[in-house]
């Protein structure tokens, strides 16, 4: 195995790698904006073509069609599968990634255009630089340098690439279970790059929290009405529903749903001791996200509650009015937006059901007249790995040889929908190995993947697929 020729001509070849990257996130591919449909399908065919130029077996699948909220339907971006090398003798991963981005707006705080890749002291920034265009590139790269160097895959290589991450893999599950027996049939590991590390040390990671994804819509009067004529004779559909949220979460971080706390297993003696051997610094976590306080003020209860713990979140509410100014009007419906990220052991249908009843409940008590209707519009399972597996013992000796370190064995407090189905479904073994630095800003204003990640990355990935070609066949 060449692997210096490898990693020499990577770093001879980063400032392409830069430039392509800076192509991809001038593409506002962002799934949860319907006025963006036509960018993510452009985003879609812009990764099969350059696919396509490596000489990959690329197909771009038909995922059909999404349903809006107002019963409006919307062409799906379509999956971007391929193919690298058919031998069979060989072992086949499937790398799989997402190109589809949050949104971002400049003056939502970003101090350079989200969609301009800007390059400062050594970081790359733009909306979807580290989650996730720069580690599905460091995949395409690593391949393509085997390519350039006229050297075999060590492996063959399968890439399924998807638009719709970020709003809950919509039609991916479908497309995975309709393909198990041909395109997955071959498939004997999953790989996923959709994460960061913990620290400057590189990681490992092996589970993930699932999300449930609720809309509570309060509606009263007919239109919007005037504070100072109507306020104090109508009952307000926004205190109602400043109310019902008030019961979902206590100040100290207690969920107060009934059923939801008690569906969790107890912290085991080795999760404990796993966490509190982890390198986390308190401090540095606090300044990076710029608090001077935090919900649990020890490592071992804090990285419990980021990875192993459900918790909720209130995101939004749509109808409020939110623009600067001092508009007096009582909005005549609100939809609040929240989500409960949950762990193993915790069902979506369960949680979905728990939550309603609280919310029909509380509401009751109210009295008011307004009407409350809940939906869970995302439910994604979360997904957690068995750290013995060889593909973890692989991956560790790639970081040895790239980093010159052990890795982290950690987990994420985010959700990657579909891993739980590729788990399910397949019945392949996951691992997912991240790229992205600690403090990259996933989802938040000046999101940045640096450099040296993204380019140690894509050597990372040339010397794993040569560590995943060693994994004796047994133990497939
Ligand atoms: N990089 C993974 C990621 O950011 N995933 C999203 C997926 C999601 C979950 N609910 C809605 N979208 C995340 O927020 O964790
Ligand atoms: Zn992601
Ligand atoms: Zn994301």
């Amino acid at each position: 195995f060449h692997y210096m020729d490898l990693a020499q001509y990577v770093d001879s070849h980063q400032d392409e790698y830069v430039e392509m990257l800076r192509d991809w996130v001038a593409i506002e591919s962002d799934s949860s904006n319907v006025q963006k449909r036509p960018e993510l399908h452009r985003m879609m065919e812009t990764v099969a073509q350059k696919l396509r130029l490596m000489g990959g077996t690329v197909q771009l699948v038909d995922i059909g069609e999404q349903e809006l909220p107002d019963g409006q339907t919307l062409e799906l971006p379509k999956v971007v599968t391929a193919q690298f090398g058919n031998v069979s003798s060989k072992h086949t991963v499937c790398i799989y990634g997402h190109v589809d981005v949050q949104p971002a707006k400049l003056e939502d705080g970003w101090a350079t255009d989200p969609y301009n890749l800007t390059e400062i002291n050594g970081n790359l920034y733009g909306r979807g630089a580290s989650d996730n265009k720069a580690p599905v590139l460091a995949w395409i790269h690593a391949v393509e340098a085997y390519q350039a160097l006229s050297m075999d895959l060590p492996v063959n290589v399968k890439f399924v690439i998807e638009g719709m991450e970020e709003t809950g893999s919509n039609g991916l599950d479908a497309m995975i279970m309709a393909q198990r027996d041909t395109f997955f049939s071959e498939v004997d590991y999953i790989i996923i790059s959709d994460c960061g590390w913990l620290s400057r040390r590189p990681a490992l990671t092996y589970g993930t929290r699932g999300n449930c994804y609720f809309f509570a819509e309060v509606e009263g009067p007919e239109q919007d009405l005037h504070s100072g004529v109507y306020g104090g004779t109508v009952i307000e559909p926004m205190t109602d529903l400043i109310g019902i949220l008030d019961t979902l979460i206590s100040p100290s971080g207690k969920i107060l749903i009934p059923g939801i706390r008690e569906a969790v297993a107890p912290l085991s003696d080795e999760e404990w001791k796993m966490y509190q051997d982890i390198q986390f610094d308190m401090d540095n976590y606090k300044n990076k996200i710029g608090v001077n306080q935090l919900m649990y003020s020890n490592k071992v209860d804090l990285l419990a509650h980021m990875w192993r713990y459900p918790t909720v979140s209130i995101h939004g509410i749509e109808g409020a009015f939110s623009d600067p100014g001092s508009k007096t009007v009582i909005p005549a419906k609100v939809t609040a937006k929240f989500s409960i990220r949950q762990v193993p052991d915790m069902d979506p249908a369960m949680v979905k059901k728990q939550v309603t009843d609280y919310l029909h409940s509380v509401f009751a008590k109210r009295r008011s007249p307004n009407k409350l209707k809940v939906t869970m519009v995302i439910g994604a399972k979360p997904w957690l790995a068995d750290t013995h597996h060889p593909l973890y013992e692989a991956g560790k000796a790639a970081i040895k040889r790239v980093f010159n370190t052990d890795p982290d064995l950690i987990r994420e407090g985010g959700t990657i929908p579909i891993a739980r189905t590729f788990q399910d479904v397949t019945g392949k073994s996951i691992i997912m190995m991240p790229i992205g630095g600690f403090d990259d800003g996933l989802h938040s204003q000046n999101e940045k993947m640096s450099r040296y990640n993204y380019i140690e990355g894509t050597k990372l990935f040339i010397a794993y697929l040569n560590e995943v070609s060693q994994i004796k066949r047994t133990s497939v």
